[in-house]
């Protein structure tokens, strides 16, 4: 059953009727109202995260370099964007939902995977795996080694729909998603969700079977890591250590930063497993993905469901980044490495600083550790 071009007055109600009976909540069925609305249709230049949407292809490159010409030129395509909100103030919450036909999960989800391309076998489709966290562990580089996988699709931008557009419902979030076919299965990145509150709650009413992957690294190296991006855009910040620090010290920890709490590992993974149960997590050492790119792929593939793909042959360490490059075709020589807003210099931070926020962290990584039962030997 087709939903998406029913424009009656009766259509926000059947999607509540279609949500409700196939087993979703109140919340997510709310959350996927949407109207079709044809005042709204207007082109608009897509960014190269969409580009790959529009011309079926999946190659995608907006934040890997040496892109080739044609690809970087394609960014001029115009599509339709459907994205009207009903106002759910005018819609009777209590609606004659329930009696209703029961619908299964998968038959909902058909419906949620309508949007057909001028190739009929692709749809977009709401991700079956998350890349979830951690901010400035590694997400982006991980993605876009993830996306050279034949049977990966991903986003461009990060969507930040479970965190910041929660409200625009479900489509809103699908329509995010590039195309796919049945053997491809879809991913998206946002770090954030990892330290946000609503967020797990939220993903389960989407989907209890999302796969959620969290790439960690050390707390501390992050936290500088984090610093130094915001630095590199206010050039009035204080040094890290009046931020990192109470009082001018190096001995009680802002433990009230944001820089500082997104690092207590533990804490943020104890509300996701109240929602998931810990085999649906995979986690990436950020320190491995650098060190041995091909290593952790390997592993994130067979998390996926994947063929290995990806492997040691595809990365290339580059000595003036300091970081493994890939090689998307392993018959050409040309190698894609991640923009320089990955790798930015760290600031010297005093050392003293830096043992006193290890011994502040150490507790916490080590109920990390425990928690989702792998050692990442961070000091
Ligand atoms: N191959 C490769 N190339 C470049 N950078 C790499 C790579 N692998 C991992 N990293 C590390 O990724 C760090 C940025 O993490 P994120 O992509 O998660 O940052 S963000 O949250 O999306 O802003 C970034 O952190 P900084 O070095 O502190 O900038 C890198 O250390």
């Amino acid at each position: 059953m087709k939903i998406l071009h029913i424009e009656s007055a009766y259509y926000p109600l059947l999607l509540v009727s279609q949500c409700i009976s196939a087993g979703y909540n109140n919340d997510a069925a709310f959350s996927y109202i949407h109207k079709v609305n044809h005042d709204e249709i207007k082109p608009v230049y897509r960014d190269f995260g969409h580009v790959d949407d529009i011309l079926g292809s999946r190659i995608h490159n907006r934040n890997l370099q040496n892109v080739k010409p044609s690809e970087k030129d394609s960014n001029n395509y115009q599509h339709n964007k459907v994205t009207s909100l009903l106002k759910l103030n005018d819609i009777n919450r209590s609606a004659n939902v329930k009696n209703r036909r029961t619908e299964s999960k998968e038959e909902y989800h058909s419906n949620l995977t309508d949007t057909k391309s001028s190739d009929s076998h692709q749809t977009k489709k709401l991700p079956n795996a998350i890349i979830i966290g951690v901010k400035k562990c590694g997400t982006r580089a991980l993605l876009e080694f993830l996306r050279v996988h034949p049977d990966v699709r991903a986003t461009g931008p990060e969507p930040h729909f479970f965190d910041k557009h929660y409200e625009e419902g479900l489509e809103w979030y699908r329509q995010k998603m590039p195309l796919s076919n049945d053997a491809q299965i879809t991913i998206e990145k946002t770090p954030s969700y990892f330290v946000t509150k609503e967020v797990a709650r939220r993903v389960l009413n989407m989907s209890k079977d999302v796969k959620l992957i969290v790439v960690v690294r050390d707390p501390v190296t992050r936290a500088i890591s984090d610093y130094a991006q915001v630095a590199s855009k206010r050039k009035d910040l204080k040094p890290f250590e009046a931020m990192a620090f109470v009082d001018n010290s190096t001995t009680v920890v802002d433990t009230t930063w944001t820089v500082i709490k997104i690092g207590v590992y533990s804490k943020h993974m104890q509300k996701w497993l109240r929602y998931f149960p810990l085999g649906q997590f995979h986690f990436v050492s950020g320190e491995n993905l650098i060190a041995n790119p091909g290593e952790e792929l390997e592993k994130v593939q067979q998390f996926l469901g994947l063929s290995t793909v990806v492997t040691n042959k595809n990365f290339v360490f580059n000595g003036s980044r300091g970081f493994p490059c890939i090689k998307k075709n392993l018959k050409s020589k040309r190698v894609h490495c991640l923009d320089g807003t990955k790798g930015r210099k760290h600031p010297h931070v005093n050392p003293i600083a830096i043992k006193r926020l290890r011994d502040f962290y150490r507790p916490f990584n080590a109920k990390f550790y425990q928690m989702v039962g792998k050692d990442f030997h961070w000091l």
